[in-house]
């Protein structure tokens, strides 16, 4: 339980909740909070799926700003390694993890929702990467992940123009995936997030991995990643139960082995 980041858990559910005053403004002390939550829930068998949370009025508005301003070359660049490795941390929690993007989630803050596999907006919510307004560009993984999601064109123009994107232009890039009344956007990930509890926790992170590093390499390496993964969840209890289920037209009972 850190003091500004903590974890709730409940029906196998975890949210990563933000609560930091000051529009949860990202300093050291929340970054390194986040990390090991991200760590605590990827870790815990019990933990099916995760949901990042800052809040009903804002996921985050970036990196504390105040903070940064007195901060030189010779500081940000023995921290920007931690930084980066925090969203990391994040972005490798092998479950699924749901974005519940309420308010704002700027720079940093979008960089933090960019980890997670799925984002839902509040209709009123605005994402965008407003480094460059400040004289810098995002530093958490914007600039890699972004393009990644959104493509190159559309990533630039965020990224050049520091404007903030309402939730509806969000969706049409793919920025975010779903877009909900504001009062809802946190019982709607944790409902979709629900569908997880009790699910095949082995083939969901084989899943996730064989995405996420297939995008990192060429697609005969991508097919490889694949080809492991699948082969090795024959190996697991799970993937007995799941078939004998159905042959049996039971309902499987998944046990994470
Ligand atoms: C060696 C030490 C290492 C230290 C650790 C280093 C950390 C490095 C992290 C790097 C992360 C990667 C790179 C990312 C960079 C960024 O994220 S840069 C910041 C990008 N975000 C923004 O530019 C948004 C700034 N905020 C706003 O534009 C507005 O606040 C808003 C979100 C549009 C909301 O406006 P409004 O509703 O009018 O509220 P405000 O009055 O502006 O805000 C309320 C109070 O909150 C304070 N605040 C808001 N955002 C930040 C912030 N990002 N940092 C610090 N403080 C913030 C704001 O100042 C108000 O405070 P008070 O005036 O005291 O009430």
């Amino acid at each position: 339980m850190g003091e500004f980041v903590r974890v709730e858990t409940a029906e196998g559910i975890a949210t990563i909740r933000l609560d930091r005053p000051k529009m949860n403004a990202l300093n050291r002390q929340v970054q390194e909070e986040i990390a090991a939550c991200a760590r605590q829930v990827d870790a815990d068998p019990g933990v099916y799926a995760v949901v990042l949370y800052g809040g009903e009025r804002v996921f985050a508005a970036g990196a504390d700003i105040k903070e940064m301003a007195d901060m030189s070359y010779a500081d940000m660049s023995a921290h920007s390694a931690v930084l980066q490795s925090c969203f990391t941390a994040v972005a490798e929690i092998g479950k699924p993890v749901i974005a519940a993007v309420t308010g704002y989630a700027l720079g940093g803050g979008c960089e933090l929702a960019l980890c997670a596999d799925i984002r839902i907006a509040g209709e009123s919510a605005k994402l965008g990467q407003p480094e460059i307004l400040l004289g810098i560009i995002p530093g958490a993984g914007g600039t890699q992940r972004l393009p990644r999601l959104v493509g190159p064109a559309r990533a630039k123009d965020l990224i050049f123009t520091g404007r903030h994107v309402p939730a509806a232009e969000a969706l049409e890039i793919g920025l975010v995936d779903r877009v909900v009344p504001d009062a809802d956007v946190y019982t709607e990930a944790l409902a979709y997030a629900a569908r997880f509890a009790g699910g095949p926790a082995l083939a969901l992170r084989a899943a996730k991995q064989a995405v996420d590093r297939g995008l990192e390499v060429d697609l005969d390496s991508g097919l490889e990643i694949e080809r492991l993964q699948f082969s090795a969840l024959f190996a697991t209890d799970d993937a007995k139960a799941g078939m004998r289920a159905f042959a049996e037209k039971s309902q499987a009972k998944f046990t994470g082995r």
